[in-house]
């Protein structure tokens, strides 16, 4: 369970860009957090893995407490929040597998790092995962020779393989053409109830927000004024969350197929 209390973020001597923020996620629950540019979607997600430090307050995964963790213990504690990004974050010259592989990283040894020698179980996982997901035949492809929908579920499975005990994406879709989004909001669903992670998914897309996701938390200016079922995200919530902003799509997205239990393309 992730439970966030009292979060306050200050970056220098400006204005708080998180004011308190308040959260608890548990289970297989998928949160979408939704908010203007600037709100601080991608702060609150970085406090989390502590890419950000934050100024005040209290992040706990399952009763550890990450803020004020330092040095190994941070490193350990790392291992168990997996990251999704917007541009993927690969390393482009090395393959698939070796790109998934990457997120055994934290565990294995010095030697075992540098030799990329990883253990037989590893490397299973990792197969088992990307055959998952749908990239299995892609296994000893370079990263940068596929489709950003297929990169994407390169960064899925990396994230994966640490083992998490929550997931984040930071707007995992924002560079994809809608239907591609779909397809991997559709595979960030199904893998949270199959692996019983939680998720937390920054997204620009509100109609895919309200689709695909259970719970909707929208923020504006660093506080969070919604916090809710997507039935609930209605147009008082969205003029709350982006009033004077800006003019997201209200379209909902028409229902998704059924995804298949294996090998999504
Ligand atoms: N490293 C930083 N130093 C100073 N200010 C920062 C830094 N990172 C973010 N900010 C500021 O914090 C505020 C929140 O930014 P953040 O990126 O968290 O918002 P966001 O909701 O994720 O926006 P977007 O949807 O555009 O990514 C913005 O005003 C931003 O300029």
């Amino acid at each position: 369970m992730l439970v966030i209390k009292d979060l306050v973020k200050q970056y220098g001597h400006g204005e708080a860009v998180l004011k308190g923020l308040n959260l608890s996620v548990e289970g297989n629950t998928v949160v979408s957090i939704v908010g203007a540019s600037g709100a601080g979607k991608s702060t609150m997600l970085r406090c989390i893995n502590r890419l950000v430090e934050p100024t005040s307050g209290s992040i706990t995964l399952n009763g550890t407490e990450l803020v004020n963790l330092k040095g190994g213990e941070l490193r350990r504690a790392r291992r168990k929040i997996g990251m999704v990004f917007q541009g993927f974050n690969l390393l482009d010259r090395l393959t698939v597998m070796e790109n998934v592989l990457a997120g055994r990283l934290g565990y294995v040894n010095l030697f075992q790092a540098i030799s990329r020698r990883y253990p037989q179980a590893d490397i299973d996982r990792a197969f088992y995962l990307m055959e998952r997901v749908g990239i299995a035949h892609y296994a000893n492809k370079r990263a940068d020779e596929l489709s950003g929908g297929e990169r994407q579920r390169v960064g899925v499975v990396r994230a994966l393989m640490q083992d998490p005990e929550v997931l984040l994406a930071d707007e995992p879709t924002a560079s994809l053409d809608p239907r591609t989004s779909e397809q991997i909001m559709m595979l960030l669903q199904s893998l949270a109830a199959e692996l019983s992670l939680p998720v937390l998914i920054n997204i620009h897309n509100v109609a895919q927000a309200k689709t695909y996701t259970e719970r909707v938390v929208g923020l504006r200016h660093g506080k969070m004024i919604f916090d809710g079922a997507p039935v609930d995200f209605n147009k008082e919530a969205l003029e709350a969350i982006y009033g004077g902003i800006e003019a997201p799509d209200e379209e909902l997205a028409p229902p998704p197929p059924k995804e298949a239990s294996h090998g999504v393309s």
